[in-house]
């Protein structure tokens, strides 16, 4: 179905049979797959998401992340697999549940107010199995939660981008969805806004209670919102957890370059440690003489006095506020070492350092596993 006209039916539906279905539920993918002509945007993927849990979708663009948040809303249907809501099957190639009877509330990328209509209005849009003095008392009262009871009778285009999202996000949890899917929501918004709205979602969400399914690309916006994130790639699952396992251990190189601006530096394993051009670092599990790549974080190399440790010299150090990001030339390697360190203005660009670069700190990967 096309996009735009699954936009307009899931807004006409209204979802009447959310009202008053507060209490979260279990979403479950089991093998999905799912193809668009040659492409196969998602290949048996396997995901089950707890009543109440927030779970961000990450990954880059065209990984599959807004199919799997379809087929849940059930503006699709899987080539293979099943979708089950409560352990009851929604979605398969031989059944399926319509969107409206799913109990699950959507916010759209780009928010999908309707221009003709009030805050008040757009918010109520989404109660129209309510009476009309109980929508208009809900639609009030989640346009309050949002922050917005004085813009209640303000159209969408009086309203900045940031408190169009908290319209469309009043409209998807005023019929209390026990089930919330949310594509992209900050995408449209600057930093500073971004980060204000986000940990205001976060907030509400939790106090909603309802098992929340957030598409991103950002591993901020995953880390700061999420109880869980799933990582993908090209379709499938590469790797879920908690944002501390993603970061702490990634799965793969892949993953470890989500999460980080790693130095990336070659070398090969020879008695159980990888020989770099800034050390050897132990290992475990790879190949004797195989190629290796190890990550460095830049918040965990220490700069040390001169003469300690590795030699380097200071090329550049930029103030970023409560660190600087500092790029040091390390003896025989051919690439500057990224590092972030709070100095306090102590270090100077020329100046000759000892480069500390703590073992257990650092990530090896088989070199090719990207
Ligand atoms: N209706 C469609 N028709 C044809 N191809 C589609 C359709 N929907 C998605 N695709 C393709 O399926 C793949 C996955 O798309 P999807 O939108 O799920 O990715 P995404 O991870 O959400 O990307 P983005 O972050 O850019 O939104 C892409 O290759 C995309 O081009």
């Amino acid at each position: 179905m096309a996009r735009n006209e699954t936009k307009a039916r899931w807004l006409s539906w209204g979802r009447r049979g959310t009202a008053g279905a507060a209490i979260p539920m279990a979403l479950a993918f089991e093998g999905v797959t799912q193809r668009f002509g040659e492409v196969e945007a998602l290949s048996e993927v396997t995901l089950a998401v707890e009543p109440g849990e927030i779970v961000a979708l990450l990954g880059q663009s065209g990984c599959g992340k807004t199919t799997l948040l379809r087929l849940a809303a059930g503006v699709e249907r899987p080539d293979a697999g099943r979708v089950l809501l409560e352990g009851r099957d929604v979605s398969s190639p031989g059944s399926f549940v319509e969107p409206e009877q799913r109990g699950v509330g959507l916010v759209f990328q780009d928010y999908a107010l309707f221009p003709h209509l009030s805050v008040r209005e757009n918010v109520r849009f989404g109660l129209r199995g309510y009476g009309e003095a109980s929508a208009d008392a809900t639609a009030l009262r989640a346009i309050a939660r949002v922050g917005l009871a004085d813009l209640a009778d303000s159209y969408p285009h009086m309203l900045s981008g940031g408190e169009q999202q908290r319209v469309a996000l009043a409209r998807a949890v005023a019929p209390r969805p026990g089930v919330l899917l949310m594509d992209e929501p900050f995408s449209n918004l600057d930093r500073r806004l971004r980060d204000v709205v986000r940990d205001e979602t976060a907030a509400l969400l939790q106090e909603t209670g309802a098992t929340s399914i957030i598409v991103t690309h950002d591993p901020e916006d995953a880390m700061r919102i999420a109880d869980r994130i799933v990582l993908m790639r090209a379709g499938r699952i590469v790797q879920v957890g908690t944002g501390e396992e993603l970061y702490r251990r990634p799965a793969s190189l892949f993953a470890a370059r989500f999460f980080c601006d790693f130095t990336e530096v070659e070398g090969r394993v020879s008695g159980k440690a990888v020989d770099t051009p800034l050390g050897r670092f132990p290992v475990k599990g790879l190949t004797e003489g195989s190629d290796a790549i190890v990550c460095i974080r830049p918040h965990a190399v220490r700069l040390v006095p001169n003469g300690y440790c590795l030699p380097g010299r200071v090329v550049t150090r930029r103030f970023l506020g409560e660190v600087d990001h500092i790029l040091v030339a390390v003896d025989g390697f051919d690439r500057p070492l990224s590092v972030r360190a709070s100095l306090a203005g102590s270090i100077r660009e020329g100046e000759d350092v000892g480069v500390d670069i703590p073992s257990d700190e650092v990530l090896v990967f088989p070199a090719g596993d990207t």
